[in-house]
């Protein structure tokens, strides 16, 4: 099992004082930052792109930064993220019309390449690109907004897919995302999670760095 990263989601972030609070959600001790792109086609909200992760580069971010990409098409947006310094790159499978060409773009341009899954769809699309795939991101709410339930069936499925890294024998990340709080993170990496993100339980905390040690404490309790 791969170290436990917490990545809070900047959807819950003040967007007017982006760069500052990213900062002071890094120096609270978060791993690596998640980047929700909306485009209002498949998911009815509409957030940020290219240009945005190119300024938290230029104003200084150098932490991982994870773009979860809700659009539709892909492989034209690829590009740009990967120019503007994205790390991870994930993508929703029924969006792509070639899933095997996106990862491979994600990939050719020096990023890791992930799939995500909503709520009620199946880990099939995995089957025969678990090679190319560094990242496996199970959507715990059906995606579009912050501050969201978590959904209870989301524990059976990263128990799938958890035995489906371990078959893979590969270094690949299960990451967890919507309604992610410090009363199910612990379940939640029980089940197989091993990187959380988290927006509104950290941006609307009051405390960033006290909440984000107590979601690392639950999971130093954490029992396989
Ligand atoms: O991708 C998302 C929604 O589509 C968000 O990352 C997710 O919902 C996180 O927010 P919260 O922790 O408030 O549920």
């Amino acid at each position: 099992m791969q170290p436990y990263f917490i990545a809070p989601s900047i959807l819950s972030a003040d967007f007017a004082r982006l760069g500052e609070d990213v900062d002071k959600v890094l120096a609270a001790g978060a791993d690596v930052v998640h980047f929700d792109v909306m485009d209002n086609h498949y998911v009815p909200n509409l957030t940020i792109g290219p240009m945005v992760c190119s300024a938290l580069r230029k104003y200084g971010v150098t932490a991982p930064i994870d773009v979860h990409l809700m659009v539709q098409p892909v492989d034209r947006i690829i590009g740009d993220f990967i120019e503007a310094g994205a790390s991870y790159i994930t993508f929703h499978p029924e969006a792509s019309a070639h899933v095997d060409r996106s990862l491979q773009l994600i990939k050719d341009g020096g990023c890791k390449a992930g799939l995500v899954f909503n709520p009620a769809t199946s880990l099939d699309a995995l089957k025969y690109v678990m090679d190319k795939v560094d990242m496996i991101l199970l959507m715990s709410v059906n995606p579009g907004f912050g501050g969201q339930k978590f959904i209870p069936s989301t524990l059976d499925k990263l128990r799938e897919a958890r035995a489906l890294i371990s078959a893979s024998g590969r270094d690949i990340r299960l990451e967890v995302d919507g309604g992610v709080n410090l009363h199910n993170i612990r379940a939640i990496a029980e089940a197989g999670a091993d990187t959380f993100v988290a927006g509104s339980a950290i941006f609307n905390a009051p405390d960033y760095a006290e909440v984000i040690a107590q979601m690392r404490a639950e999971l130093a309790q954490v029992q396989k």
